[in-house]
Protein backbone atom coordinates (compact mmCIF):
# COMPACT_ATOMS: atom_id res chain seq x y z
CA UNK A 1 0.00 0.00 0.00
CA UNK A 2 1.14 3.58 -0.52
CA UNK A 3 2.57 6.57 1.75
CA UNK A 4 -0.73 8.74 3.19
CA UNK A 5 -0.08 12.17 4.61
CA UNK A 6 -2.60 12.85 7.59
CA UNK A 7 -2.92 16.24 9.10
CA UNK A 8 -3.85 17.20 12.47
CA UNK A 9 -4.03 21.13 13.38
CA UNK A 10 -4.04 22.83 16.67
CA UNK A 11 -4.42 26.69 18.15
CA UNK A 12 -2.49 27.85 20.79
CA UNK A 13 -2.14 31.37 22.74
CA UNK A 14 1.24 33.04 23.81
CA UNK A 15 3.20 35.74 23.76
CA UNK A 16 6.58 36.86 22.65
CA UNK A 17 9.09 39.59 21.97
CA UNK A 18 11.48 39.88 19.08
CA UNK A 19 15.17 41.03 21.27
CA UNK A 20 16.79 43.94 19.12
CA UNK A 21 13.82 43.32 16.25
CA UNK A 22 13.58 46.67 13.98
CA UNK A 23 10.01 47.03 14.21
CA UNK A 24 6.56 46.70 15.99
CA UNK A 25 7.35 43.24 17.57
CA UNK A 26 10.45 43.99 19.70
CA UNK A 27 7.59 44.82 21.84
CA UNK A 28 6.19 41.91 23.70
CA UNK A 29 2.88 41.26 22.26
CA UNK A 30 0.61 37.59 21.37
CA UNK A 31 -0.96 35.61 18.65
CA UNK A 32 -3.38 32.98 17.98
CA UNK A 33 -1.27 30.61 16.96
CA UNK A 34 -2.45 27.90 14.73
CA UNK A 35 -0.02 24.82 14.10
CA UNK A 36 -0.71 22.11 11.54
CA UNK A 37 1.49 18.77 11.45
CA UNK A 38 1.48 16.32 8.67
CA UNK A 39 3.02 13.38 9.22
CA UNK A 40 3.35 10.30 6.43
CA UNK A 41 3.49 6.89 6.82
CA UNK A 42 1.37 3.35 5.56
CA UNK A 43 -1.87 2.84 6.58
CA UNK A 44 -1.91 -0.94 8.91
CA UNK A 45 -3.35 -2.98 6.41
CA UNK A 46 -3.91 -6.22 9.06
CA UNK A 47 -7.92 -5.69 9.18
CA UNK A 48 -7.65 -7.79 12.99
CA UNK A 49 -5.60 -4.29 14.18
CA UNK A 50 -7.36 -1.95 16.40
CA UNK A 51 -6.01 0.79 14.30
CA UNK A 52 -6.43 -0.95 10.91
CA UNK A 53 -6.76 1.57 7.99
CA UNK A 54 -5.00 4.47 10.04
CA UNK A 55 -1.30 5.66 9.58
CA UNK A 56 -1.77 6.40 12.78
CA UNK A 57 -4.46 7.06 15.22
CA UNK A 58 -5.32 11.34 14.97
CA UNK A 59 -5.65 10.58 19.22
CA UNK A 60 -2.25 9.67 19.60
CA UNK A 61 -0.57 12.22 17.62
CA UNK A 62 -2.80 15.00 19.10
CA UNK A 63 -1.32 13.29 22.06
CA UNK A 64 2.12 14.15 20.99
CA UNK A 65 1.24 17.35 20.10
CA UNK A 66 -0.40 18.45 23.29
CA UNK A 67 2.55 17.17 25.38
CA UNK A 68 5.27 18.74 23.54
CA UNK A 69 3.92 21.66 22.35
CA UNK A 70 0.16 23.24 23.07
CA UNK A 71 0.33 22.19 26.80
CA UNK A 72 4.09 24.30 26.67
CA UNK A 73 3.32 27.25 25.18
CA UNK A 74 -0.37 27.91 25.13
CA UNK A 75 -0.87 31.15 27.23
CA UNK A 76 2.54 31.70 27.55
CA UNK A 77 5.05 34.02 27.02
CA UNK A 78 8.39 33.22 25.09
CA UNK A 79 11.34 35.06 25.52
CA UNK A 80 15.14 34.67 23.30
CA UNK A 81 17.02 33.65 26.65
CA UNK A 82 20.34 34.93 25.06
CA UNK A 83 18.75 38.74 25.34
CA UNK A 84 18.38 40.81 28.27
CA UNK A 85 15.13 39.59 28.39
CA UNK A 86 16.13 36.59 30.29
CA UNK A 87 15.61 39.42 33.46
CA UNK A 88 11.78 40.41 32.36
CA UNK A 89 11.46 36.68 31.39
CA UNK A 90 12.71 35.52 35.17
CA UNK A 91 11.12 38.21 37.30
CA UNK A 92 7.74 37.60 35.78
CA UNK A 93 8.38 33.45 36.14
CA UNK A 94 8.85 34.54 40.17
CA UNK A 95 5.62 36.18 39.90
CA UNK A 96 3.95 33.56 38.82
CA UNK A 97 3.72 33.41 35.04
CA UNK A 98 4.33 30.98 32.47
CA UNK A 99 7.20 31.54 30.85
CA UNK A 100 8.98 30.24 27.84
CA UNK A 101 12.88 30.66 27.94
CA UNK A 102 13.60 29.74 24.40
CA UNK A 103 17.26 29.14 23.47
CA UNK A 104 16.43 31.41 20.22
CA UNK A 105 14.57 34.56 18.84
CA UNK A 106 11.10 33.50 19.04
CA UNK A 107 10.38 33.84 15.30
CA UNK A 108 8.34 31.79 13.21
CA UNK A 109 11.13 30.29 11.58
CA UNK A 110 12.76 29.13 14.84
CA UNK A 111 9.58 28.16 16.50
CA UNK A 112 8.95 25.27 13.34
CA UNK A 113 12.29 24.22 14.08
CA UNK A 114 12.34 23.36 17.57
CA UNK A 115 8.85 21.82 17.16
CA UNK A 116 9.63 20.12 14.61
CA UNK A 117 12.98 18.08 16.80
CA UNK A 118 10.32 17.91 19.84
CA UNK A 119 7.68 15.73 17.51
CA UNK A 120 10.16 13.65 15.62
CA UNK A 121 11.31 12.40 19.00
CA UNK A 122 8.45 11.23 19.99
CA UNK A 123 6.77 9.37 16.66
CA UNK A 124 6.85 5.58 16.15
CA UNK A 125 9.61 4.39 14.07
CA UNK A 126 7.36 3.77 11.29
CA UNK A 127 5.43 7.33 11.03
CA UNK A 128 7.98 10.48 9.72
CA UNK A 129 7.20 14.12 10.16
CA UNK A 130 6.32 15.18 6.74
CA UNK A 131 6.14 19.07 7.25
CA UNK A 132 4.65 21.31 10.04
CA UNK A 133 2.62 24.68 9.52
CA UNK A 134 2.87 27.67 11.88
CA UNK A 135 0.63 30.50 11.50
CA UNK A 136 0.92 33.37 13.12
CA UNK A 137 -1.17 35.87 11.86
CA UNK A 138 -3.54 35.71 9.30
CA UNK A 139 -1.19 36.36 6.26
CA UNK A 140 2.16 35.33 7.98
CA UNK A 141 3.08 31.63 8.53
CA UNK A 142 6.11 29.59 8.45
CA UNK A 143 6.84 25.75 7.18
CA UNK A 144 8.91 23.25 8.02
CA UNK A 145 9.77 20.34 5.59
CA UNK A 146 11.68 17.83 6.52
CA UNK A 147 12.57 17.26 2.54
CA UNK A 148 14.51 20.47 2.90
CA UNK A 149 16.13 19.94 6.03
N1 LIG B 1 10.22 36.33 8.98
C1 LIG B 1 9.55 36.77 10.08
N2 LIG B 1 9.17 38.05 10.17
C2 LIG B 1 8.50 38.46 11.25
C3 LIG B 1 8.16 37.56 12.28
C4 LIG B 1 8.59 36.21 12.16
O1 LIG B 1 8.35 35.36 13.04
N3 LIG B 1 9.27 35.87 11.06
N4 LIG B 1 7.42 37.98 13.31
C5 LIG B 1 6.96 39.23 13.41
C6 LIG B 1 6.02 39.59 14.50
O2 LIG B 1 5.97 38.60 15.48
C7 LIG B 1 4.58 40.02 14.06
O3 LIG B 1 3.68 39.83 15.14
C8 LIG B 1 4.00 39.37 12.89
O4 LIG B 1 4.39 40.08 11.79
P1 LIG B 1 3.46 40.67 10.63
O5 LIG B 1 2.94 39.58 9.75
O6 LIG B 1 4.31 41.72 9.99
O7 LIG B 1 2.23 41.28 11.41
P2 LIG B 1 1.19 42.38 10.94
O8 LIG B 1 0.15 42.47 12.00
O9 LIG B 1 1.90 43.63 10.58
O10 LIG B 1 0.55 41.71 9.65
P3 LIG B 1 -0.40 42.31 8.52
O11 LIG B 1 -1.39 41.24 8.24
O12 LIG B 1 0.48 42.56 7.34
O13 LIG B 1 -1.02 43.56 9.06
C9 LIG B 1 7.38 40.25 12.45
N5 LIG B 1 8.12 39.75 11.33
ZN1 LIG C 1 4.66 38.38 16.92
Amino acid sequence: MGKIRITKQFNFEAGHALYGYDGKCRNVHGHSYKLSVTVIGTPISDADHVKHGMVIDFGDLKKVVNEEIVDQFDHATIFNKNSPHVELANELSERGHSIILADYQPTSENMVIDFASKIKARLPENIQLHSIKLQETETSFAEWYASDN
